[in-house]
């Protein structure tokens, strides 16, 4: 059977008494694009340091390709493409010198080298600029730069730590575009505090808080995880809150307009059907009735209040 990309098994990690990352367990095995979702702090840098073989993990173990990173760490690194929050560049040197320094630094073969450069350049569109010195470049340009060298050496597994950070809206639609791009081909692991970006990126979602995973799932399962637990109802002949509030299972009632209302309810997966044969019965003239779904931030503030609470 064929090896995951990338495999994390019980992987931990303290810097002092205090744990940053707690027996996570991950794994891919498709190309695409995952979004690892955290507040400040939540322990991403931490995870993504690991996986890219910057850091020494406390315990566990990251399999890139079935390869142990800790036992194979060269092998290993073949395969794996980083650029961290800050792009490492070398602010003096143009773009083309930079790539070729960065070539060396992948052990590429001597002979590999012009070729690649050339062909990462095209791939990130800044082969216009081969010769422009890289502290006289925009932000989006340096960051394709950043991206350019994570994937000079064609690894198969490429690490994005906060990718668009410090961009303005036209940079970070360039850069989310070159990402969709290079993510084809490859395994794309972003890492990201903001929501939009996911929604924007990713086909898979991770959401890490205080060191542990407390969601994994597709887009949409990440969107309805919080079951909605509130509706709104228009309802023409205006009955009063008392009444509503008297219908079992409704918790709380808002008034929004004169004939428009937010109800609360507990978890009965049946209360609109209840609800619409009551208003059928009592003649409420009911027009509209509309579930509520969270939003993606109210699904990400719930889901850090579960874990705080289970805990
Ligand atoms: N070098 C270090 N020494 C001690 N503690 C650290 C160190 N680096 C990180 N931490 C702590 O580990 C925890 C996780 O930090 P980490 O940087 O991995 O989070 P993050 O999700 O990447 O946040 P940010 O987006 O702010 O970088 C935090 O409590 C942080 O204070």
């Amino acid at each position: 059977m064929k090896e995951p990309i990338i495999k994390v098994t019980n992987l931990s990690h303290r810097y002092n008494a205090q744990w940053a990352i707690k027996d996570i367990n991950f794994e891919f095995q498709e190309k695409g694009i995952y979004g690892l979702l955290g507040a400040n702090g939540a322990g991403k840098s931490t995870l993504m340091n690991i996986i890219c073989g910057v850091l020494n993990q406390s315990e566990g173990d990251v399999f890139i390709n079935g390869i142990n990173l800790r036992e194979q760490p060269v092998v290993a690194k073949k395969h794996i493409g980083f650029l961290p929050q800050q792009p490492p560049l070398q602010l003096e040197l143009t773009i083309k010198e930079y790539l070729q320094y960065c070539a060396g630094l992948r052990l590429m073969p001597e002979n590999t080298i012009k070729a690649a450069v050339e062909e990462v350049m095209e791939k990130c569109q800044i082969s216009h600029f081969a010769g422009r010195i890289i502290k006289n470049l925009s932000g989006g340009y340096q960051q394709r730069v950043g991206i350019a060298q994570s994937i000079i050496h064609k690894p198969d597994f490429i690490v994005l730590d906060e990718p668009t950070n410090g961009l303005d809206p036209n940079q970070i639609l360039e850069v989310r575009s070159l990402i969709k791009d290079i993510a084809t081909e490859r395994t794309v692991l972003l890492s990201t505090h903001i929501l939009q970006e996911v929604q924007a990126l990713c086909d898979d979602i991770w959401m890490i808080n205080e060191g542990q995973i407390i969601f994994s799932g597709s887009l949409d399962e990440f969107d309805n995880y919080i079951m909605p637990s509130t509706f709104t109802a228009t309802l023409l002949a205006s009955p009063p809150e008392a009444e509503l509030l008297n219908i079992p299972g409704i918790q709380a009632v808002e008034i929004i307009g004169h004939t428009k209302y937010r109800l609360q309810f507990d978890n009965d997966k049946e209360i609109i059907e209840k609800f619409i044969k009551i208003c059928v019965d009592k003649d409420w003239r009911l027009m509209e009735v509309a579930l509520e779904k969270g939003s993606l931030n109210t699904v990400f503030a719930e889901l850090s209040k579960k874990k705080v609470q289970s805990n």
